[in-house]
């Protein structure tokens, strides 16, 4: 069986060398602070499709508070959501500038799905599948994080791939099956975990970890992998249950 190969390093990584063979990718930004202009700028400069799912629009044009004249580098394509949290006047400064302003009122969605749902939209359209990025997708209010891990079980029949990135980390979920992590420790690390979140427990083996598992039952109430370190630039993970993988960024 061949394992399923993920590198958030790929996305994350300045250095174009290790990005040539990325995958196209569509950047979700959501409605959380952007602290890191790192990490903006690095998914931002190689994303096919940039989207703000509403108050995201916000946090985008307030992380250039300190830095204006660089506002106009960073125009999104799309801004879509109930619109309930984007501020008036910075809907009127992107729309001057060309994005594409979607309201929709579904009162069964969040805003992160209505922008999810516009990635497939447009992949059908164009016969490609954009992996997704959805940038701050963790931390804030806790039915919003959980809404976050929700969308990945969603998206888990799809062979596009989806990272949540945030200040601290990347997350994703690993789906039944064996996989194989390329990490750049100069970027992730030291620290990740295993975790069994939405299903009653996984059993898992694992190399490449300071603390490996051994075909070990993980669940809540047993024992779920947390602050685990990297132990190596390739980590392996098989797992009989979906399973979040989720490392620190440096
Ligand atoms: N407090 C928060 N904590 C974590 N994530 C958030 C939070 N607020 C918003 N988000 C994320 O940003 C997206 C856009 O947020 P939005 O500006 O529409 O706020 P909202 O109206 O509270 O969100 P929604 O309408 O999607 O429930 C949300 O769908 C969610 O993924
Ligand atoms: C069981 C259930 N719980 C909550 C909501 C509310 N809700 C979920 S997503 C959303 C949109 C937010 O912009 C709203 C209002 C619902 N519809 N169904």
């Amino acid at each position: 069986m061949s394992a399923y190969v993920w590198s958030a390093a790929k996305f994350l990584s300045r250095n174009s060398k290790d990005t040539t063979q990325r995958p196209p990718y569509a950047l979700i930004i959501l409605n959380q602070p952007l602290n890191r202009r790192d990490l903006l700028s690095v998914l931002w400069r190689n994303a096919s499709l940039r989207i703000c799912a509403d108050g995201g629009g916000n946090r985008l044009y307030d992380s250039f508070t300190n830095d204006p004249s660089s506002r106009d580098q960073f125009i999104p394509d799309v801004i879509r959501g109930d619109l309930d949290s984007l501020r008036p006047e910075i809907q009127e400064y992107y729309r001057e500038r060309g994005t594409l302003i979607e309201q929709l009122h579904a009162q069964d969605s969040t805003d992160f799905m209505k922008c999810v749902a516009l990635v497939r939209e447009r992949d059908e359209v164009h016969k490609v599948e954009h992996d997704i990025i959805a940038l701050s997708a963790l931390g804030g209010r806790f039915d919003q994080t959980m809404a976050s891990i929700h969308m990945l079980f969603l998206l888990k029949g799809e062979s596009r791939k989806v990272y949540l990135v945030s200040d601290e980390c990347v997350t994703v979920l690993l789906d039944v099956g064996k996989h194989e992590i390329r990490l750049d420790q100069k970027i992730e690390g030291p620290t990740c975990g295993v975790v069994p979140v939405g299903v009653a427990g996984a059993t898992l083996t694992t190399s490449g970890l300071r603390w490996n598992l051994d075909h070990y039952y993980c669940n809540f109430g047993g024992l779920i992998s947390t602050s685990n370190l990297l132990d190596s630039d390739v980590v392996t993970i098989e797992t009989d249950q979906p399973v979040v993988w989720t490392v620190e960024l440096r």
